[in-house]
């Protein structure tokens, strides 16, 4: 069976190789990320990781794995900055208070499609201007959800989390081994 992993996440295929799990190819999805109208977080993250997988072209022999992860200040969804102000504007907003980070991933084969999300609350210290301005100078938020990356130097913000570290990164490898092996992927090899 070969693993397809749709997603142009560098940190996604990190990850994976975390599970010493090497995909065979990567496709990127390319879909619509707008959220509709009053949708709260934790659905429309779900909703993104299932467009997502199903947006991936797949044969018969082939699994598909994609994710989604979201940054959620109470009701309000904070994708990725469009720009510094945008960034700054994000981390303000969660300085001194806990967010929460959903992460959806999703795993198609055959005909079938099996999701899991996991819902982990992060705290964040209180920034001053300097630590705002010289994470903004760094550019490591870029292309990340909330405007910011656990795994950079935004970790010296987060004094606590609550949940998994991975999915706050973009994959919880726990609940990603599980659904491969629920498609029925040898995760751990075919035991031969
Ligand atoms: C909160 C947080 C997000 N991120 C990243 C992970 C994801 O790449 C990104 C969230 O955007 P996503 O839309 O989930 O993913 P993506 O557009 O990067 O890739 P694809 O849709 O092709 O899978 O934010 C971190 O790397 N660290 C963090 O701490």
């Amino acid at each position: 069976m070969k693993l397809i992993l749709g997603s142009g996440s560098p940190r996604r295929k990190e990850l994976l190789a975390q599970l010493g799990l090497t995909p065979d190819e990567i496709r990127s999805p390319d879909i619509n990320e707008d959220p509709l109208k009053g949708e709260l977080p934790r659905p429309y993250c779900a909703r993104m990781a299932r467009e997502k997988v199903l947006a991936v072209p797949r044969a018969e022999d082939e699994i598909v794995l994609c994710a989604d992860t979201t940054v959620a200040l109470g009701r309000r969804i904070m994708g990725k900055p469009a720009d510094e102000k945008e960034c700054a504007e994000f981390l303000l907003a969660m300085s001194g208070r806990r967010h929460k980070v959903i992460t959806a991933v999703a795993v198609a084969h055959g005909t079938q499609v099996w999701e899991q999300d996991v819902v982990t609350t992060v705290k964040m210290k209180r920034l001053s201007d300097l630590e705002v301005n010289s994470y903004l100078a760094s550019g490591d938020w870029h292309g990340k959800a909330g405007g910011y990356g656990i795994q950079g130097p935004a970790g010296a913000f987060i004094p606590w989390i609550q949940g998994s570290y991975t999915a706050v990164m973009g994959l919880p490898v726990a609940e990603t081994a599980n659904l491969l092996l629920a498609a029925g992927y040898p995760v751990y090899g075919d035991g031969s």
